[in-house]
């Protein structure tokens, strides 16, 4: 069954192109720092990111938690917001790894209010109170939603006056640049490091990039050879990932104009809560405001040759890439408007 996957943007497959790319890729070994072909990835990811040097890292997950490893003490606390990926879906690492503690404040569409950070940050040495060791930000927001450059700013001057480094979950920064109109750069000149996927919109098979300082990355390439992150011929997955930069970012507005399409569909729809003003980027998120069949729907879906994630608690997410176009999602909305009319 050849299923089109609205489940998310993780599920990209390679294009035929990164296919013979992996095929064709030069390799070394980057352990030893000799894999030409990594080697060129982060140093496009360097420049694209707008730091001083870049790290291949397996996934997302990995590249934020290399990050919290690398710029905090144990014991640190690290603030960020109640509806991030770092508080939800990483397993509890920043406990684990970092021996970090999570300090969450509820953020307004994601977006954390500067003066609730400020409240937050630890100053003095008492000794009753951690350190305040990084502040994260998540831009574009898995709600969807892109983060407003002025937010980023005025948080970036905040830390900088307390002396926290702010880290950025970038998993879709470069889908947040497109929705802003701009370079990647003028968001992530607001952070000290960034963490940006590979592997979701822009469709490499697997990977992330870390960006930092080169002092920071030099930090972080040894915690991840300690983590057992050490690549050796990853010239195979870098090579889809010179790619996925180089060409595939280019593209995602063509993602952002399908989730607006989808989302004006779902807006017509029965029992569907949907404003496609809200839509910034790939991901769409929608609301049902009566009692539905999800098991009814989601065997629909799945009959009909769809992949999807369930709703839960009344919310559903539907998700854009390069393998969604608009005849799937008519088809799509088609069946929905089938079930939901029953
Ligand atoms: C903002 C953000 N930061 C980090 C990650 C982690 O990336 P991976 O560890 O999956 O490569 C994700 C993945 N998000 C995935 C998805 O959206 O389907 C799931 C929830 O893990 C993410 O959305």
């Amino acid at each position: 069954m050849q299923w089109i996957d609205f489940r998310s943007d993780t599920v990209t497959h390679p294009t035929p192109a990164m296919r013979r790319a992996m095929a064709e890729a030069e390799v070394g070994d980057d352990v030893y720092g000799d894999d030409p072909t990594v080697l060129r990835l982060e140093a496009l990811a360097a420049d694209k990111l707008g730091k001083e040097a870049a790290l291949l890292v397996p996934s997302g997950t990995f590249g934020n938690q290399l990050a919290l490893f690398t710029h905090c003490r144990r014991g640190d606390e690290v603030i960020v917001e109640d509806n991030s990926h770092i508080v939800w879906h990483e397993a509890g690492a920043a406990a684990v790894i970092a021996g970090a503690h999570l300090r969450t404040i509820e953020g307004d569409n994601g977006l954390m209010a500067v003066d609730a950070i400020e409240r937050r940050i630890r100053v003095g040495d008492d000794i009753h109170e951690p350190r305040t060791g990084l502040i994260c930000l998540e831009n574009a927001h898995g709600n969807g939603r892109v983060l407003p450059l002025s937010a980023m700013a005025d948080t970036a001057a905040l830390a900088r006056e307390h002396g926290v480094p702010v880290h950025l979950d970038g998993a879709r920064v470069f889908n947040a640049a497109a929705h802003l109109g701009c370079d990647a750069r003028e968001i992530t000149r607001h952070v000290d490091s960034v963490m940006a996927c590979l592997s979701k919109g822009l469709a490499a098979p697997i990977g992330s990039i870390l960006a930092g300082s080169a002092d920071f990355i030099d930090q972080a390439r040894r915690k991840r050879k300690l983590l057992g992150g050490g690549l050796r011929q990853a010239g195979v997955i870098a090579a889809p990932g010179i790619l996925a930069l180089s060409e595939m970012a280019a593209r995602l507005d063509e993602d952002h104009q399908n989730a607006r399409y989808l989302a004006e569909g779902l807006a017509k729809l029965p029992c569907v809560d949907i404003d496609p003003a809200d839509i910034h980027i790939n991901l769409v998120w929608f609301r049902f405001n009566a009692d539905i069949d999800a098991a009814e729907l989601m065997s629909a879906l799945k009959q009909a040759g769809f992949l999807a994630n369930p709703p839960h608690q009344g919310a559903m997410r539907l998700v854009t890439h390069w393998q969604v176009g608009r005849a799937d999602i008519d088809r799509l909305l088609d069946v929905m408007q089938r079930v939901l009319s029953d």
